[in-house]
């Protein structure tokens, strides 16, 4: 087993992203959220973006999933082997690509790709999937870690509100490698479900790191309520 692989078991990776046009849309801004993740006890983080990764990599000691959202094509998290690379070389220890069955943007198939940024880079690579086949196909094709990220984000699958827990646990007991449980897992709870599931590690990023959502979430509980003449 790898050790930064081993180094997740059971442990929190906190995904620190934000979202062009954000106010917080700056490597310094990502590179702060980290270490304040790192210092609440994360065992790992994701980021978004060549210049974030390279920040939180210079600053965090912690292992570091990288990705690269570009394009509007269906397939956008880390789209080609030209972004992986990149991705790697910008100080990603794991390097997070679209692990879907659907054709990507350089015409390479997911196992040549996986296959390329091992040979080239060291790296190890989690396989962003949306469905119960496509993690079995990654892991085929040679991904290090399979993840939920997709599923709910693409054409072919239904968003629920929470994390697909089932599709952690089919994946969980149907693949020889690690599975990464990730996509609105927004509470604590949430996190320990995913454990139980079979999962090997958890990515939490909205309800940790995207102050706007969170607000938005008390925001609307509390638009709910209708006042009443006692609490006017
Ligand atoms: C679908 C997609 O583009 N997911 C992205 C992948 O990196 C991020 O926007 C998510 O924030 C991340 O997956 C964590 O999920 P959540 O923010 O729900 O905890």
């Amino acid at each position: 087993m790898n050790t930064l692989i081993a180094q997740l078991r059971h442990r929190l990776v906190v995904s620190c992203q934000a979202y062009p046009g954000e106010p917080m849309r700056s490597p310094d801004t990502m590179r702060r959220v980290a270490l304040a993740a790192a210092h609440g006890g994360a065992a790992g983080i994701r980021a978004q973006g060549l210049a974030d990764i390279s920040a939180i990599r210079g600053a965090v000691d912690l292992p570091l999933i990288g990705l690269w959202k570009d394009g509007d094509d269906d397939v956008f998290i880390t789209p080609t082997l030209e972004h992986a690379l990149s991705v790697a070389r910008a100080g990603a220890h794991i390097v997070a690509l679209d692990g879907t069955a659907r054709p990507r943007p350089d015409g390479r198939t997911l196992a040549d790709t996986i296959a390329a940024v091992h040979q080239l880079t060291g790296a190890l690579v989690m396989a962003d999937c949306s469905t119960l086949a496509e993690g079995i196909d990654a892991a085929a094709a040679g991904a290090d870690l399979v993840g939920t990220t997709l599923s709910g984000y693409t054409a072919y699958t239904s968003k629920q509100p929470g994390p697909d827990l089932d599709l952690v646990a089919r994946l969980a007991s149907s693949v020889d490698v690690p599975v990464v449980a990730e996509g609105r897992i927004h509470t604590p709870a949430h996190a320990a479900q995913a454990l139980r599931a079979g999962a090997w590690t958890v990515v939490v990023g909205t309800a940790i790191t995207h102050p706007s959502t969170i607000t938005g979430w008390f925001a609307a509980a509390m638009a709910s309520v209708a006042p009443t003449p006692t609490n006017i």
